[in-house]
């Protein structure tokens, strides 16, 4: 997408002239004729232009006094001002406001473009220099939320790890505990917050190029390896590797890993020479590795190198008392998303939710806070939307019917009643079902493979019969 340049400038020619010339050099151009204009973009519209260019004295006023404004406001952008008439004290002001540059009309175009080259430049370095710190914030220790001794030992450990250095973690949990919000807390609050967060679910990659994905490939390597490709592993490079679901990587593979861990060397597939990395390796399971290790299907020397330190996050059900603290939280953000206004939970809700056992954990809490927010009709959380305890989650099967004999179809309701999560679930348990609960016919009917199937399987707790 074009970076957005402002062009604030009631002569209407030269407006569109120098709308022209930017929209040449890459930028999406807009023209305000005056401030009042201007201001509507800025503060109504949220336009966010990276570059301002200005006339310093419009119709209705001073544009310095909208960069005051402006910078008020904490938005950010660089400014250039152009004048016919610039007098000393307002290049003064100008330049304490924090204008970028301050130029006398006429301006060549030559030199105009120049000059918003480099204010483009500082701009970007501060947009991300922002976006780092709002990342930072966003997943401190203190946003995995919770009041329970569980929830505030978890946050104490990530407070903890976020100031040490290390190699390897491994955070164990069922699936919606919190365990990849934990690993994203410890990247962006820890050393490596400026370096790349590579997130990997290994039950999604598909088996056989599990290998070439993970640790790139030389060209011709394999049938339809066309050029070079970097891997997951070496993206990850000054970064974090956040591998999901680590109990399905193979034991070949296992060993690559290690070598990464131990040694900080990697090989491509096809690769002659062995390329330094430098990562810290965050896994989580949902499995119990010990019981893997014992079964011979997952290495122990891997398992000890990750499991110097683990964090477990226990499931919601143990510690309900952090639904008080979850709630508001995530009411708060799908108010914010959808333009609702829920105020007030009634005690039935609160008892409802705190007597249901969570098997999707917060997870599942967090899509029943979307579905009863965005479907609440006022103020007060809706009770009809919880859908708790319900037999089975509203899917039906269909009668058979003359068109369809075998009645293999499912109904699922789209009011909203139902999560895109639980519809996933729904019609899973429904095609096991019908396939005597065998992961590869269903896998087969579906059209999927058994890894991605599998790893469903588990995050929704199905039951399957291998
Ligand atoms: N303690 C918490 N505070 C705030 N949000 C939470 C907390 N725990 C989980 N969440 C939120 O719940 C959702 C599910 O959590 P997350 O994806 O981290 O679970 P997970 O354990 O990694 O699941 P899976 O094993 O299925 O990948 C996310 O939106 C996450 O931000």
């Amino acid at each position: 997408m074009a970076d957005t340049l402002l062009v604030i400038e009631d002569e209407r020619l030269l407006g569109a002239e120098l709308c022209a010339e930017m929209a040449s050099g890459g930028w999406d151009a807009v023209q305000a004729f005056d401030l009042a204009e201007a201001e509507r973009m800025l503060f109504e519209r949220n336009l966010e232009p990276l570059v301002v260019l200005s006339d310093m004295s419009l119709p209705d006023g001073n544009a310095l006094d909208l960069l005051e404004k402006v910078r008020r406001r904490g938005i950010g952008g660089e400014w250039i001002f152009l004048t016919a008439y610039g007098g000393v004290p307002e290049s003064v002001r100008a330049l304490k406001l924090g204008a970028f540059d301050f130029l006398e009309k006429p301006c060549e175009l030559e030199r105009l473009q120049i000059v918003v080259a480099g204010a483009r430049r500082s701009a970007r370095a501060q947009r991300r220099l922002r976006d780092e710190e709002q990342r930072g914030n966003r997943y401190a220790p203190e946003s995995f939320i919770g009041r329970s001794r569980a929830a505030s030992e978890a946050r104490d450990m990530l407070s903890r790890l976020s100031r040490v250095p290390f190699s390897g973690l491994l955070i164990s949990g069922e699936t919606g505990t919190g365990k990849g919000l934990a690993a994203r807390i410890l990247h962006h609050s820890g050393p490596r917050a400026s370096g790349p967060l590579i997130e990997v679910n290994c039950a999604a990659l598909p088996r056989e190029l599990m290998e070439a994905e993970l640790f790139g490939h030389e060209a011709g390597s394999f049938t339809g390896a066309k050029g070079r490709r970097r891997g997951l592993v070496e993206q990850a490079n000054g970064g974090t590797l956040f591998l999901d679901e680590l109990g399905e990587l193979e034991l070949e593979l296992q060993a690559k890993l290690l070598k990464a861990i131990e040694d900080h060397r990697i090989r491509r597939v096809g690769g002659d020479r062995e390329l330094e990395v430098d990562i810290q390796i965050i896994a989580a399971t949902n499995q119990v590795l010990e019981q893997r290790v014992a079964e011979g299907a997952f290495r122990a020397d891997l398992y000890h190198r990750l499991a110097v330190f683990r964090l477990e996050v226990p499931a919601l059900r143990t510690r309900k008392e952090d639904i008080e603290d979850l709630l508001p939280v995530l009411i708060e953000e799908f108010n914010a998303r959808s333009g609702q206004r829920i105020e007030r939970v009634p005690p039935s809700v609160w008892q409802r939710l705190k007597s249901y056992d969570w098997p999707g954990n917060v997870r599942e809490l967090r899509n029943l806070v979307e579905r009863c927010v965005l479907l609440a009709d006022g103020p007060v959380f809706p009770e009809r939307w919880l859908h708790l305890g319900d037999p089975s989650p509203a899917a039906a099967t269909e009668p058979a019917s003359g068109a369809n004999p075998e009645g293999n179809r499912l109904c699922l309701p789209v009011d909203g009643s139902m999560s895109l999560d639980e519809m996933e679930r729904a019609i899973l348990d429904e095609v096991l079902r019908r396939n005597a609960e065998n992961v590869s016919q269903t896998a087969r009917v579906l059209g999927t493979t058994r890894e991605k199937l599998r790893y469903r399987v588990q995050k929704y707790g199905l039951k399957v019969s291998d």
